[in-house]
């Protein structure tokens, strides 16, 4: 049946008032996108409405509270975030959010409003409330919440039992002892006493809750949500707002452009269908040994340039592959320099392009551009977008089943990461450092050791026969690959090392300093890291290296990668950036519909007098249980800002490697393609969108990683490159073409800018209000000495 635009527009006036508005402010926490989302779940308000949107604005967004408040007609309720600082500091900490609650005036007052922890702090302040420091802070740990007889009453708490279990993030605390426009509704006990967590402002639809109902560990957050929306409708309807919503053509432009406020635009849209490319695609395979070993066989045997993503050890899910990438003078490289806003692309070891002139082009002269030369001048966030239309043209639905067929390989820095400036130069010849480096591939050979399955693949049917031979002829159908790699486990003798470690003082220095903002209320958590650098007296191979490497310290995420991108020439010599790591941990591998994240929390360094069962209890008790909460919360966060189906599918496992035991969790995101067309997305948004991983930076990420990167790790690390973290803490991985991709944290590592004239370290962890300076020094020597060992 055909519907004239009467109809159309009643339907969608019927839509609209279906829907419960919610403006979510959000003071720039990792959190945010959980509660919005906890919203957003909560259909079934009421027989008439049963679904809510939430537009999230930051406190931010507006300067002036008359621009705020000009707006909230449209809205049917107002939810003030979580987030760092101090709502004492006013403006400065909380943008609007103070004035909002300062501001009561009659109309106000008839506005439904939830605040969250900050939010709440910032309620209860201004109505004459006491907000400060506890004494013992708690960060991510779960406490039982007692409801008192008012709770009962209000309806906030409706259905709920006398006593729940809910998650705290907070630093300060309300005291509203004498203050009588406040009717508390909700406490705990703890060594700080009794504690106010929950109240309303007498006679205003206004609450407030101190814990986090949006906590994965929260019982009834979502029960919370939808009491508070319920009150919201009821008083609206009493109140004549509900009657007086604009349900008009201006409404859905004015709150389409709040919601353009925070960009979340994919980059690049995603088709309906894509080409098979079987005509161009070659992929042969064969039958193999299952040892993973056998990568580090055939690597051996090949003697052209290779990047090889590669498990030493096989656990369930990871590891179970590896991949060795081959570029060819086809291959594109995609080089991004923060530092200058300046993105290069060129064909792999393309003879008439000079590093010399190369460097001429980033230094902004006026140059020809030789060969397959292409300098474009963008920031971090426009390489994302470059990346996404490359990629646009080279997706083939075909051969889903193998992780990696060919595509983007390579190295995203930590600094290309959202919330942190690039200026990155080697402090030795001053020279730029990539902020990530990409190269496309089309001829690979992908290893099942599961299966033991070998593939030869290539994308455009270019993949050498001789490599292949040689393949089959040394291992086809042969189980018996050498058992000991042939390689010696310890560098050449005779090669001295000179190793500038950070200060003690100096870390401890920080360490107090990250005590400090953590007891002010500015972060929950800190990941602390510093950098080793290591210099030879002869330069050795990196592949020499990286031999020794795997062998001392096997993990699921090996990975090698020297970017001899530009050809060599004898009048110059080009930085090389080379990478070798023994990461453990997986940041987000993804598929066409799901994408999956690992972070890793709590570490306990093993030996003699440490087995499984006594790390499994430390990684228990709370300070590693409340690490590892934060970051599980912070990447639900991440995912949950663009995908909303976001589950927790492993709760802190743990898991051992060679000199350390961690504690793990698993967060998956469904329905990446099933997502309506306008909130599609590809995994690649997912990574760009939470960049830089959270395990490496501790939450909230904004403040904490300008914090780090500001005040703190600019003078700890002050000994190598100006204390930027560079490819430490950021990610290494591929984007299949056939839509898969899979990157991890690139920790227990060691990379170099100069080709292997000298190597840098990272080591660090995450610091809490529950850490010691002791116990964090040896986390962060127990993590360095796992890769350093490999030069002593
Ligand atoms: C910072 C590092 O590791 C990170 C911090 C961890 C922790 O604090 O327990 C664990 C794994 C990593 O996410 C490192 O290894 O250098
Ligand atoms: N999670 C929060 O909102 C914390 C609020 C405030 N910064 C505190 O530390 O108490």
């Amino acid at each position: 049946m055909l519907l004239d635009t009467v109809d159309i527009q009643q339907q969608q006036q019927q839509q609209q008032q279906q829907q419960l508005h919610v403006l979510f402010i959000d003071s720039y926490d990792s959190f945010t996108y959980n509660v919005v989302r906890l919203i957003e779940q909560q259909t079934n308000i009421s027989p008439e409405v049963n679904a809510v949107h939430v537009t999230t604005i930051h406190s931010d967004t507006f300067r002036f509270i008359d621009q705020l408040l000009s707006l909230l007609a449209l809205f049917d309720a107002i939810v003030v975030g979580p987030g760092p600082g101090n709502p004492n500091n006013g403006a400065q900490d909380m943008g609007v959010i103070s004035e909002l609650f300062e501001n009561a005036n009659e109309y106000l007052n008839t506005i439904p409003i939830l605040g969250i922890c900050l939010g709440f702090q910032a309620m209860c302040l201004a109505q004459g409330a006491t907000v400060s420091e506890l004494d013992t802070i708690k960060h991510g740990q779960v406490y039982e919440m007692h409801l008192n007889d008012a709770a009962r009453r209000c309806g906030l708490f409706n259905s709920y039992p006398d006593a729940f279990r809910s998650t705290r993030y907070h630093s300060l605390h309300v005291n509203a002892e004498g203050v009588d426009t406040l009717l508390p509704l909700c406490s705990t006990e703890d060594e700080n006493g009794t504690l106010l967590m929950s109240a309303q402002v007498k006679d205003r639809p206004w609450f407030g809750v101190q814990y986090h109902p949006e906590s994965c560990c929260s019982e009834l957050g979502g029960l919370l949500v939808k009491n508070f929306l319920k009150l919201s409708l009821e008083n609206n309807i009493s109140t004549g707002r509900w009657e007086s919503r604009r349900l008009n053509g201006k409404f859905s432009d004015i709150l389409s452009r709040l919601d353009k406020t925070i960009n979340r635009d994919p980059i690049y849209k995603i088709k309906e269908k894509y080409a098979t490319g079987d005509d161009v695609i070659y992929v042969k395979q064969f039958e193999v040994s299952k040892d993973p070993k056998l990568t580090f066989n055939i690597c051996d045997i090949i003697e052209e340039p290779k990047f090889v993503m590669s498990s030493s050890v096989i656990s369930e899910n990871r590891g179970e592959w590896s991949i060795i990438a081959l570029p060819d003078s086809k291959s594109q490289v995609f080089t991004h320099y923060g530092a200058v806003n300046k993105t290069t692309i060129h064909n792999w070891q393309d003879k008439q392009i000079r590093y010399s002139l190369l460097k001429k082009c980033l230094d902004g002269q006026d140059v020809d551009l030789p060969g397959s030369l292409t300098v474009i001048n963008e920031d971090k966030s426009q390489f994302w977008i470059t990346l996404g239309k490359f990629m646009e043209n080279k997706i083939i639905d075909n051969r889903k089943e193998i992780p990696f067929i060919g595509g983007l390989v390579g190295i995203l820095g930590y600094e290309i990461g959202q919330y942190l400036s690039c200026s990155h130069r080697t402090n030795d010849e001053n020279s730029l450092v990539p902020d990530a480096k990409l190269v496309f591939i089309n001829n690979s050979v992908v290893i099942n050791h599961k299966e033991g399955k070998l593939y030869c693949i290539s994308l455009d049917n270019t993949f050498s026969e001789t490599i292949e031979q040689l393949l089959v002829h040394s291992f086809v159908d042969r189980k018996d690959i050498k058992q000991d790699l042939p390689w010696p486990k310890h560098l050449p003798e005779g090669t001295d090392f000179t190793i500038t470690m950070p200060d003690k003082q100096d870390y401890a220095d920080a360490f107090e300093k990250c005590q400090s903002y953590m007891h002010k209320g500015d972060s929950y958590e800190m990941c602390l890291t510093t950098q080793t650098k290591v210099v030879p007296s002869t330069v050795l191979e990196p592949w020499r290296i990286f031999q020794t490497l795997v062998q001392k310290n096997p993990a699921p995420f090996s990975s090698f990668f020297e970017f001899n991108d530009i050809a060599p020439n004898k009048d110059e010599k080009p930085p090389v950036l080379c990478f070798l790591s023994t990461s453990p941990e997986r940041f987000l591998k993804w598929d066409a519909d799901t994408c999956e994240l690992r972070p890793i929390k709590g570490t306990v360094k093993k030996g003699p007098q440490m087995d499984l069962t006594k790390a499994t209890k430390i990684l228990k008790t709370p300070k590693e249980f409340g690490e590892n909460l934060m970051i599980l919360d912070l990447i639900r966060n991440d995912l949950y800002e663009l995908v909303p189906d976001v589950r927790v599918e492993e709760f802190m496992s743990v898991e051992e490697y060679a000199t350390v035991y961690q504690l793990v969790s698993v967060v998956k995101a469904h329905g990446l393609t099933s997502a309506s067309k306008k909130t599609r997305y590809l995994g690649m948004d997912i990574l760009k969108h939470s960049l830089p991983p959270g395990s490496m930076t501790g939450a909230p990420k904004k403040i904490t990683v300008q914090l780090l990167q500001d005040e703190l790790e600019n003078k700890l690390n002050k000994h190598v490159n100006g204390g930027a973290r560079g490819v430490y803490s950021g990610v290494t991985g591929y984007w299949s073409v056939n839509s898969n991709g899979d990157w991890s944290v690139n920790i227990r590592c060691m990379y170099s800018y100069n080709g292997g004239a000298s190597w840098q370290l990272g080591a660090g962890g995450a610091i809490t209000v529950l850490s010691t300076l002791d116990g964090e020094l040896e986390e962060m020597y127990t993590k360095l000495e796992s890769n350093l060992q490999v030069f002593m």
